[in-house]
């Protein structure tokens, strides 16, 4: 596959792998420790959902929050990869919602379970068009925000990241081999909060990219 046909990344059934608590201002919001090493957890291709779709409230869930990051579209696959060539495996970037069931995570938390049906549910990973890498030509001081129903929520930048882009694709290369068509979520800055049906969630990068999705209950 060329980078040419990269660009439909969501269609390709890739792995969604995603970095937690990489902001120290969203882990202190609620009340996690600051990593030492990267957290990593994963995503099912069935997660993605794009504009003209909604994001669906899990039945099983009343506490959905919004989660905005970038994600960095992996265009040459590897296994630990050091920093220094990491950035040569990036064939691009998409502004990404790690929606994440709050309530669920909580309870997996407090028994020391798995994330799963909190992070990786249908429609958990909305995703904007791909962002071709030379128009963000320094992802390390990008502008991220979100709105809800017109509400600033989010505004942060990806300098407050603990761990960087190449740092990120290095470590996860050690442990799980990336191929092309993968998307690594880098973690969410501060200001996460709930989501209701019928909500209208707006997210951008500065100067590159907006999307909006509208949010809906699952049918029973
Ligand atoms: C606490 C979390 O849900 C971690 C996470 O996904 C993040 O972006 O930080
Ligand atoms: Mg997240």
């Amino acid at each position: 596959m060329t980078t040419r046909n990269i660009t439909r990344f969501w269609e390709w059934g890739r792995k969604i792998i995603c970095v937690g608590r990489n902001y120290a201002d969203h882990a202190k919001e609620l009340k996690n420790a600051i990593p030492t090493e990267p957290i990593l957890f994963l995503k099912p291709p069935s997660a993605y959902v794009r504009e003209g779709s909604s994001i669906l409230v899990p039945l099983y869930s009343s506490n959905l929050h919004h989660e905005v990051e970038l994600g960095v579209v992996i265009g040459k696959g590897g296994t630990a990869i050091p920093q220094s060539a990491a950035m040569e495996h990036v064939a691009g970037y998409a502004l990404c919602l790690d929606m994440t069931a709050r309530d669920v995570q909580d309870v997996c938390k407090s028994k020391g379970l798995p994330w799963t049906l909190a992070k990786a549910f249908n429609t958990s990973c909305p995703v904007s068009d791909f962002i071709p890498k030379e128009r963000i030509p320094d992802p390390g001081n990008v502008k991220l925000w979100l709105k809800v129903n017109d509400q600033l929520r989010q505004n942060g930048c990806t300098s407050q990241m603990i761990f960087s882009i190449p740092y990120l694709i290095s470590y996860i290369s050690e442990f799980i081999t990336l191929e092309e068509g993968d998307l690594i979520l880098t973690g969410t800055p501060k200001g996460v909060s709930a989501v209701q049906e019928h909500d209208e969630l707006q997210a951008g990068i500065e100067d590159v990219v907006t999307m909006t999705f509208r949010v809906d209950r699952q049918e029973q």
